[in-house]
């Protein structure tokens, strides 16, 4: 099924000018890498204020080794650290966002190395990182990569994108989200489903008609719509689009009257800023908006 969608996408690809081709599945072509030296698992680039990070470990379904994780945290701190970044895509390929974390690497460790280690703490970071992050998801998102993908503010998925959480039939169970984020996204009964058989797994379109993937997109197209909304947020202003993710991402941990304070005490702090001086004002004037991000 999947040699026959990589084909014409292939196809596809091919044909497109290079200004083009920074969809998924050319990514190797604009693909630079940013202040960090040499990336084995991942391809980045830079499109505008939107930075582009490729999961890029092919032969193994994007499987999140360590290693990824490692060099992924690494460059969404350089990107959320760099002034001329507003927002970043996350993707894979057009056969696999990730498979889930690498169950060869993981299946030969112990209880206690995984407790005192804290393994996979580091997963966590992505969720610390303050610019939004859009994650264009084709392929497999199973297990850990069903997981970074809600870890990520907005999913958006290719047609034939497959969300599932399939760790039960591996003897483990989901740790990076999975029996937690993905209740609040699709609700218990879809949870419990897909956490307790392994194998009823959403499709891109189920996933949508449930909350957990907020648009779809044909295959090929996907990529770059993420990178069209990446590209409409990154050019607001930063702190107020923070304000914005913080104040979400507070209404998971809240309750709702501390959540209603919360925001209400962030709206009136962006009157303090010269962005939302300079947005109504823009407004008032019939103008379009210029933000200084202060
Ligand atoms: C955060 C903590 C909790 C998270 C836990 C998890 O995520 S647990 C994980 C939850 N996820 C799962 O349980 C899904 C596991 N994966 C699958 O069930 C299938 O690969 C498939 C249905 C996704 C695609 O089937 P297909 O017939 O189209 O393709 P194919 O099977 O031939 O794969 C191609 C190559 O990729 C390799 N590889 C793939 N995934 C992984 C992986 N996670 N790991 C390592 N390697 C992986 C595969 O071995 C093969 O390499 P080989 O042998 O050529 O050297």
């Amino acid at each position: 099924m999947f040699a026959a969608l990589r084909q014409p996408l292939a196809r596809a690809s091919a044909a497109k000018p290079l200004a083009r081709a920074f969809s998924a599945y050319t990514p190797a072509q604009n693909a630079v890498a940013p202040a960090s030296p040499k990336l084995e698992y991942l391809l980045t680039e830079t499109r505008g204020r939107v930075a582009l990070v490729t999961l890029h470990r092919p032969k193994a379904l994007n499987a999140l080794c360590n290693g990824l994780f490692v060099e992924l945290n690494q460059v969404l701190k350089e990107f959320d650290n760099n002034k001329d970044i507003g927002s970043i895509v996350i993707t894979g390929s057009e056969r696999a966002f990730a498979a889930g974390a690498d169950i060869k690497e993981m299946k030969d460790r112990q209880f206690i190395e995984n407790y005192s280690e804290n393994f996979l703490g580091h997963w966590t970071q992505i969720t610390t990182i303050r610019k939004p992050i859009i994650a264009a998801v084709n392929g497999f998102a199973l297990g850990g990569g069903c997981e970074l993908a809600m870890m990520c503010d907005i999913i958006y998925a290719g047609d034939k994108a497959v969300f599932g959480q399939p760790e039960i039939k591996l003897g483990t169970i989901p740790g990076a989200g999975g029996t937690q984020r993905l209740v609040k996204a699709v609700g218990k009964s879809k949870a419990m489903e897909m956490c307790l058989t392994g194998s009823v797994n959403l499709t891109a379109q189920e996933a949508e008609a449930a909350g957990l993937v907020s648009k779809v997109y044909p295959a090929e197209q996907v990529l770059d719509e993420a990178i069209k909304t990446a590209s409409k947020i990154a050019n607001l202003s930063v702190p107020i689009v923070q304000m914005v993710k913080d104040a979400i991402n507070q209404s998971f941990e809240m309750p709702l009257q501390a959540g209603l304070t919360f925001e209400r005490r962030l709206f009136h702090a962006t009157f303090g800023t010269n962005d939302q001086k300079e947005g109504m004002s823009a407004f008032a004037e019939k103008r379009k908006p210029n933000f200084t991000n202060n």
